[in-house]
């Protein structure tokens, strides 16, 4: 690995951040304890960069950084004041970013909980507001590259066609409410940092509204699902080979970026069902109403990728051929 392609990967341990870490081919860092060993929701102390930021040495590969991690608490524990702050986490990654100066951080490291955050705003808040702003502070002084992750819950869903980069947000619930005051600070702190945005994403790891689904199905269960929430499903495979190019070719401003085409979560559900062989008539239709969800999701929040495919000069997968290319991992590990 040389210093200008060494990708720290924040939050590997979630849907994104592993795609992400599979799409760097061994070329990236990861703190190992993840949420353990830097927690975003904490507040960092000021001007703790400063005092500790060493001159750069060069990344090595052969450690990991959870153990450059814990040499660090040792060095700065010789300093009571330091020691006092260290232990709130996000100081100690803050301080590993400014020594090891990664030349790109991607964060994928958020809260996602839509329907929790409602009755947690202020830590949705603190982890994707506050905890990207200390994120993008660090990445300005140690002059790394930062690729942030956003959402379409920024939209509230009244468009009728594929939201623009430079459309009017205004999010419906506390999560889109966190993840635009995160765009907001990043592109403040760091105006060269790359903000993307993107949705509905499904793949391996945690289980999402695909899995959700599908487990109901194979027990044969019918399953509800609204028709009234419009969107662009996205392979979190193909997300993060797409976030590795842009980090590479070091994109900066804000970006869509997401498989091509739109389906509702009806027909999304139908056809994961179909691609696994399930019957699709078992998804039964329903509305956001019958729901009664505690967030409110924009009903249409399709995202339009033409920025996109003018920097990369390629056009995203389909949703469709992106579904059927998980649906077929899926079947893979269950044979
Ligand atoms: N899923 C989706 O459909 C979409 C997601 N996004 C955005 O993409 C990013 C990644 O999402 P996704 O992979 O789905 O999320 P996951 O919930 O799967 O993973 C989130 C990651 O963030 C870590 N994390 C959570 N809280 C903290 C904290 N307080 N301090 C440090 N780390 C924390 C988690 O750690 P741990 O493993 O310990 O839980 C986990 O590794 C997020 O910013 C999200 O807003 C954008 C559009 C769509
Ligand atoms: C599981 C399920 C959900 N739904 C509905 C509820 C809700 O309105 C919608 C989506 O539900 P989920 O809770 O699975 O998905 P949700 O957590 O809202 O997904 C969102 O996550 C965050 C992190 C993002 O950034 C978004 O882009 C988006 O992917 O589908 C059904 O109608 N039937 C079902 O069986």
């Amino acid at each position: 690995m040389t210093d200008a392609d060494s990708i720290l990967v924040l939050g590997h341990g979630g849907l994104l951040g592993r795609a992400v870490v599979q799409a760097c081919q061994g070329r990236c860092w990861v703190v190992e304890g993840g949420r353990k060993a830097y927690d975003l929701s904490q507040p960092a102390s000021k001007g703790f960069c400063h005092r500790f930021a060493l001159s750069g040495r060069p990344l090595e590969n052969t450690e990991s950084a959870d153990k450059r991690l814990l040499s660090l608490t040792r060095e700065i524990a010789e300093d009571e004041k330091a020691l006092e702050t260290v232990h709130q986490g996000l100081d100690l990654l803050r301080l590993f970013i400014c020594r090891e100066k990664p030349a790109v951080v991607i964060n994928c490291a958020g809260y996602t909980d839509v329907d929790k955050a409602e009755t947690e705003p202020e830590l949705a808040m603190a982890v994707n507001a506050r905890g990207a702003a200390t994120l993008a502070e660090a990445c300005r002084e140690a002059g790394s590259h930062l690729v942030h992750i956003s959402t379409d819950y920024v939209f509230d869903g009244k468009n009728k066609n594929p939201y623009r980069e430079g459309d009017e947000t205004f999010p419906k619930g506390a999560y889109g409410k966190s993840k635009l005051k995160g765009e907001k600070l990043v592109a403040k702190i760091m105006p060269a940092a790359l903000i993307v945005r993107s949705a509905w994403i499904f793949g391996p790891g945690r289980p999402g509204f695909v899995d959700n689904v599908l487990t109901r199905a194979l027990k044969g269960e019918p399953v509800r699902v609204v028709t009234d929430e419009v969107g662009s499903p996205t392979f979190s495979r193909d997300l993060a080979e797409t976030l590795v190019w842009l980090a590479m070719k070091r994109v900066q401003g804000l970006l869509h970026v997401v498989n091509q085409g739109q389906a509702s979560r009806y027909e999304l559900a139908r056809q994961a069902l179909r691609l696994y062989g399930l019957d699709p008539d078992l998804v039964r239709r329903a509305q956001k109403k019958d729901l009664n969800t505690p967030a409110e999701r924009p009903g249409y929040s399709v995202l339009d990728t033409r920025r996109l495919q003018r920097i990369t000069g390629r056009t995203m997968p389909s949703w469709l051929d992106a579904l059927g290319r998980y649906i077929a991992l899926l079947k893979e590990d269950a044979a």
